[in-house]
């Protein structure tokens, strides 16, 4: 199939590249100059694992090619791709100018093309419900007729997207068209061979279906990070106590980790941004406000235990951290945790030094007052009073414990992951804090 991919950012470039790997046509367009010309000298702009040898192989073979002539992809592809930004606005609701203004400028195409052949536009960005009716809308507004808009919102987990997109749990179609179904199911069955289902709804549906898979997840997280909370109180761990959890079939084992808050492009901002929808159809989901307002509090649940280690005064010292990305196995700093806590850091006088595997480069856009970037793991416990570990790449997880022991300068260590067995770094010879467990070695 002829496709076009509208935005390629880490969904634009996954999902392009995914489907040029099953053997469709597709050009990918961007406005951003610097991204455009790195991609088209082959150069993958993101970290994502497995997607780099995909990215070469589909150039090679002709089947994706890169852009900023958005007529000339709309004019050689039957189904359009929108994978826009849709970022927070001031008041927490979705921003659609990405979306909207697209959807002008394909309008106007496609005006001038005198709408000769049938297209596809797909809203692959998440969106609102009523954003596929009103890219209709803006299309019909130009006199077109001989197209259909889709929802087809998109669930992959950044550092595992390319696995996501290949192997989907579900595909979500929402469309009021049959013509538009088959077509968008037959792009779609290769990729759901084992059996998971291609959903078919109205675009309505569709829209919400993503939105409240965010928000359930987010919501997940943020019972087990208040649970957290209480176990700590009352002297139960919240590992052994996750996975009596988990165990239960109703329940599941997956989304249930404990940590310093949900981070990253989207669970921050889709939760605001359904809180907002509710709100405006009168119907408030209120649930979601406390997630929203709790998720925030998390996010400085290290600071509080280092404070309170430190008697309130963390002026001067020297605070290791691991981790900056606002998950392993990407470079996206995104509202990661990592970012307020370094910024309350610096704000106690605190001298932070840090090493991330891959998300340095971003973090500098985000937290410019970071004395100390390390291009090495061991480099910032160099006489650190204490670590912090904020994201749980697996390098961290079976790290030289001598060698920490005689860097630092205590033996102290706050977990924001659990990445540690509590009894092992008591063992060890650590003061280990981490989340939902006692304190050992005090
Ligand atoms: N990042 C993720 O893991 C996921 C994101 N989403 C949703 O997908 C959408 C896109 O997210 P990301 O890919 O993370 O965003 P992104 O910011 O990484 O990529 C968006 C791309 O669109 C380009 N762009 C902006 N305006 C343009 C225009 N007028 N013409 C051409 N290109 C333009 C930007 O230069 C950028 O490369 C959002 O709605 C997000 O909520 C959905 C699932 C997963
Ligand atoms: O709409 C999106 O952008 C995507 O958002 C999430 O994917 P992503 O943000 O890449 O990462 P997750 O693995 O979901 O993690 C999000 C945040 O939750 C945190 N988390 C996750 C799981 C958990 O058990 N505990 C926990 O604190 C992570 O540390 C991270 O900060 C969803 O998992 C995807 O399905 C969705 O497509």
């Amino acid at each position: 199939m002829k496709l076009s991919v509208i935005g390629t950012g880490y969904v634009g470039l996954v999902s392009g590249t995914c489907f040029a790997e099953m053997g469709n046509h597709v050009i990918c367009v961007d406005n951003n100059q610097q991204k455009l010309n790195a991609l088209k000298n082959g150069q993958v702009t993101i970290y994502e694992p497995g997607l780099e040898i995909l990215f070469h192989r589909n150039i090679e073979k002709q089947r994706l090619t890169f852009t900023d002539d958005l007529k000339f992809a709309i004019q050689n592809s039957d189904i359009i791709f929108l994978c826009l930004p849709t970022p927070q606005d001031e008041d927490g609701s979705a921003d659609l100018k990405y979306v909207f203004g697209v959807a002008k400028n394909i309008g106007k195409i496609l005006k001038e093309n005198n709408d000769k052949d049938y297209k596809i536009i797909v809203n692959k960005s998440t969106v609102p419900v009523g954003t596929s009716k009103a890219v209709t809308n803006i299309l019909s507004e130009f006199g077109i007729k001989n197209f259909d808009v889709v929802s087809n919102p998109e669930f992959l987990r950044e550092g595992f997207a390319v696995e996501d997109f290949m192997k989907p749990d579900r595909i979500v179609i929402g469309s009021n068209s049959k013509k538009a179904f088959e077509i968008m199911r037959e792009l779609y069955e290769p990729f759901v061979r084992q059996g998971n289902p291609i959903l078919e709804m109205n675009p309505e549906s569709s829209e919400v279906t993503k939105y409240a898979a965010n928000s359930y997840l987010a919501m997940r997280i943020t019972f087990m990070n208040e649970l957290a909370n209480f176990c700590e109180k009352v002297s139960a761990n919240v590992d052994l106590v996750r996975k009596g959890m988990g165990a239960d079939s109703r329940i599941g084992k997956r989304f249930l980790f404990p940590g310093i808050g949900y981070g990253g492009s989207c669970f921050p901002k889709d939760v605001n941004a359904l809180i907002k929808t509710s709100e405006e159809f009168n119907s408030p989901i209120k649930l979601l406000k406390v997630v929203d307002e709790v998720n925030r509090q998390q996010k400085l649940v290290l600071v509080k235990k280092l404070l309170q280690h430190f008697n309130n005064d963390i002026k001067n010292k020297k605070i290791a951290i691991w981790g900056l990305a606002f998950k392993p196995n990407t470079d996206d700093m995104r509202e990661a945790p990592s970012i307020y806590i370094i910024k309350e850091l610096n704000k106690l006088g605190a001298k932070v030094s840090t090493y991330d595997p891959a998300a340095m480069e971003n973090a500098k856009f985000y937290v410019d007052e970071i004395p100390e970037y390390c291009n090495e793991q061991y480099e910032p416990l160099n006489n650190a009073d204490a670590l912090l570990i904020l994201t749980e790449w697996n390098e961290f997880r079976n790290p030289d414990f001598d060698k920490m022991k005689s860097l630092l300068k205590n033996p102290l260590i706050f977990d924001g992951r659990n990445i540690f067995d509590i009894e092992k770094m008591e063992e060890l010879g650590f003061i280990y804090y981490s989340i939902g467990r006692k304190v050992v070695g005090l």
